[in-house]
């Protein structure tokens, strides 16, 4: 039998709001026993308050098709690991149920496709009517109908498609937006001033293109991802171990490559990923390169653990001793006690982690962590500085999020470039004596048309590259920029 303290104690720790003048006066049981339910109380359903609040604003009318991919199941892929004694068994294995190996998988046919689709609409700049014509293509590709361009049924289909978007657009105006927001609450006021702090200034950081000749098919023969085509939900089985205990693949969201790519690690390099756990770009690090010294660290006990975990799960002790350093400490500090260390630096930050905050009961949206989120930016530009000042002179970094909000993104990468080239702010941080530290944002424009098949960039970045999430292909979000430390 429930009693109503009980009662009481259970929808608290619920987070279920009871209105208490009712309850006091009432019996257990008494039929107009009334409590009324505040919704959006839970720190999910808050998150999801505060998306519709503030992402319509940026994303216009891209955002309820990311909505829909960020409340649907993400799409994993499977990080092959290359000391499983199984790998070729797998490798064949996951071909026959149908996934392919991102890396690899015809990306010269694809990019000559789309560079083919560009010309035939080259007075159109809608992006999304390229990847769609791509995606129809290609599918006609993998049923093995016709692989030669029909160019009037493309051209009857773009017509067609503009209409339909037309259309679209008005269902989309009546219909499926989301409702206005008329609560102008705490967490409304906070959206609005990040969206005001979120203003890029655009002209304080150098942008070179150094990546435009790089051949992005050249893949190192350890490193191998699959996943499954565009369109076709399948799900990896479980995980198996070998005889040595080793997995012979590790799921992780396929945006995870893009940084790894992005930070272009060579043999005996020294390569430090400051916020680590629980490991899944650090494995893509080694897996790419795994001739390096690598330093994983991070500041959470638990998560740490499961790093170690990762780690051993996957490489063998000797491979492990030998090249990968765990280590447990602040990120924020090692650009002072290890100064200028790294060939590459990858600053993978805590963010509010978009897609994981709309399934957890407790995330950074939670109301008792609301001065937490508002320090959030502040906290990943002091990581993001700290790892600039752990790279080499010549070294690069990579920072990246799995957030879509700009204050988290392009806001730290420009105020943390700013911050370290201006003199005046060092004094108050402890810096005192030192130069200041020059930087630049290398684009990462030819990686993001190269994987335009896989990932639907946002096309208004200014500095990095941002996966939007899609349910064809439901990875992300995810951003990154490589940026240079000059000096
Ligand atoms: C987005 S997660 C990293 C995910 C990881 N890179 C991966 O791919 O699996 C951010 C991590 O930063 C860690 N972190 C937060 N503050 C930190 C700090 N001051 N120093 C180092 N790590 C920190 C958190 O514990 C968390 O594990």
């Amino acid at each position: 039998m429930i009693y109503q303290k009980q009662l009481i104690h259970l929808l608290k720790k619920r987070s279920i709001q009871i209105n208490l003048s009712f309850v006091r006066y009432a019996r257990p049981f008494k039929k107009k026993w009334m409590f009324s339910l505040h919704h959006g109380s839970h720190s999910n359903e808050l998150a999801l308050e505060y998306f519709d609040f503030a992402y319509p604003l940026i994303f216009h009318r891209h955002w309820p098709s990311i909505r829909l991919a960020l409340l649907s199941l993400p799409k994993p892929v499977a990080l092959l690991n290359p000391y499983s004694l199984s790998n070729k068994n797998i490798k064949q294995k996951l071909i026959e149920q149908g996934s392919v190996d991102m890396l690899r998988f015809d990306n010269e046919k694809l990019r000559e496709d789309f560079n083919l689709i560009q010309k035939q609409i080259s007075n159109s700049d809608n992006e999304y009517q390229i990847k769609k014509l791509l995606e129809q293509k290609e599918n006609r590709r993998l049923l093995g109908t016709s692989d030669l361009v029909d160019e009037q049924e493309d051209i009857n289909e773009e017509e067609e498609e503009q209409e339909e978007e037309i259309n679209e657009d008005d269902d989309m105006n009546t219909f499926n937006q989301p409702e206005p927001v008329k609560r102008l609450d705490e967490i409304y006021k906070l959206a609005l001033e990040q969206q005001a702090q979120s203003v890029i200034k655009g002209n304080v950081v150098s942008i070179v293109d150094d990546d435009k000749e790089r051949d992005y098919r050249k893949i190192p023969p350890s490193w191998h991802v699959y996943t499954f085509p565009r369109s076709n939900m399948s799900r990896f089985e479980p995980a198996k171990t070998d005889e040595l205990g080793l997995l012979d693949y590790y799921c992780m969201d396929g945006a995870c490559i893009l940084p790894i790519i992005a930070l272009d690690v060579q043999p005996f390099h020294s390569v430090l990923d400051l916020c680590s756990a629980p490991g899944g770009k650090a494995l893509n690090i080694f897996h790419m390169c795994p001739y390096i010294q690598l330093t994983c660290n991070d500041i959470n006990g638990s998560r740490w653990k499961r790093l170690i975990e990762v780690f051993t799960q996957t490489v063998p002790k000797d491979t492990l001793a030998k090249h990968v350093k765990l280590v447990k400490g602040d990120g924020c500090l090692f650009g002072e006690r290890q100064p200028a260390s790294f060939d590459r630096v990858l600053v993978d930050v805590p963010c509010t982690s978009d897609r994981h905050a709309l399934i957890t009961a407790f995330n950074i949206f939670s109301k008792k962590r609301i001065q937490e989120r508002v320090e959030l930016p502040a906290y990943q530009r002091k990581l993001l500085e700290s790892a600039i000042r752990a790279c080499k002179p010549g070294g690069i970094v990579v920072y990246s999020t799995c957030t879509l909000a700009p204050v988290q993104n392009e806001g730290v990468v420009e105020q943390a470039i700013e911050n370290l080239a201006s003199t005046s702010n060092k004094k108050s941080r402890g810096y005192q004596g030192k130069v200041p530290i020059k930087c630049e944002v290398i684009s990462t424009q030819s990686l993001e048309k190269h994987y335009a098949y896989f990932f639907d960039f946002y096309a208004k970045t200014r500095y990095g590259s941002l996966v939007l999430p899609h349910i064809s292909n439901n990875f992300g979000p995810l951003y990154f920029c490589k940026i240079r430390r000059i000096n």
